[in-house]
């Protein structure tokens, strides 16, 4: 599909749940890009800071997160049953514990941890080094590829993302209410936003994406439209 002498960065920021990691999940297979979910990459320190002891009671002992910084190997595999990669710590298949709501309640103090930013962007930009990838996060297009060729910003109703996360996670048998993830999403969105560390920000040059009312299908011929506006200049 795409020319390989002309592999770009395109850059996937937005708030919680709007359906970010699907849709550049969508775009890298249609592109033959390689998709990257850097939300995955926090998740997956937190679960770590979770099982060894660095956040008790939904309590985050920071100082303790960035003495474990150095004991976690993050790697992905691609697995082509989802079609994506599957992140490890250390080895260790992770990609099924990380999405739960208690990760979810943790992650945005995890993530405002200096530190811990700059440990997962800086393998977040050895990992785009050759282009033609699709990475999806909060700073992509601010802060780990401010040069991105083409960046999207993606938003939809509040109520809206948490009826589609509430649906997923129930699906796969979680315990959890609607109120739950409501909360979960505002309170996330809020931190993501207001940390002073690569707040969530729309960048000046990103393409806003509201999807509230998109299927993935509209979403993509909207996507494909504007890519070959940009392959074109
Ligand atoms: N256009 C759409 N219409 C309906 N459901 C969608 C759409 N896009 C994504 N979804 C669903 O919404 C849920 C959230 O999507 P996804 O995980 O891609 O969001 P995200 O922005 O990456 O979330 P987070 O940042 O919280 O990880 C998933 O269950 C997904 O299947
Ligand atoms: N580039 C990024 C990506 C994610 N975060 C933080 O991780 C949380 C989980 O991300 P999901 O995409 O899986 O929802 C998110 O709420 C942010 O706190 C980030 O800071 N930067």
């Amino acid at each position: 599909m795409s020319d390989t002498k002309h592999r770009i960065i395109i850059a996937v920021d937005g708030f919680s749940s709007c359906g970010k990691s699907t849709f550049a999940k969508a775009i890298a297979a249609r592109l033959g890009y390689i998709f990257i979910d850097t939300g995955a990459m926090y998740r997956a320190v937190t679960l770590y800071a979770l099982e060894h002891g660095a956040i008790r009671s939904g309590i985050v002992d920071e100082e303790a997160v960035v003495k474990l910084l150095d004991r976690i190997s993050i790697t992905f595999r691609f697995n082509p049953e989802r079609g994506a990669s599957d992140i490890y710590v250390n080895g260790d298949l992770v990609e099924g514990k990380i999405r739960t709501i208690e990760v979810s309640n943790c992650v945005s103090r995890v993530s405002a941890i200096p530190e811990v930013r700059r440990k997962l962007v800086a393998m977040q930009q050895e990992m785009g080094r050759r282009r033609g990838v699709v990475m999806d996060g909060r700073d992509i297009g601010t802060v780990v590829f401010p040069d991105a060729e083409l960046k999207l910003f993606m938003t939809a109703d509040t109520a809206v993302r948490a009826c589609r996360r509430y649906k997923e996670l129930t699906g796969k048998g979680m315990s959890v209410t609607m109120e739950e993830v409501e909360r979960n999403i505002r309170e996330r969105d809020k931190a993501d936003m207001s940390r002073a560390v690569s707040p969530l920000r729309q960048a000046d040059d990103a393409i806003v994406l509201d999807n509230s009312h998109m299927s993935v299908d509209e979403q993509m011929a909207w996507f494909m439209n504007e890519f070959q506006l940009k392959m074109k200049n």
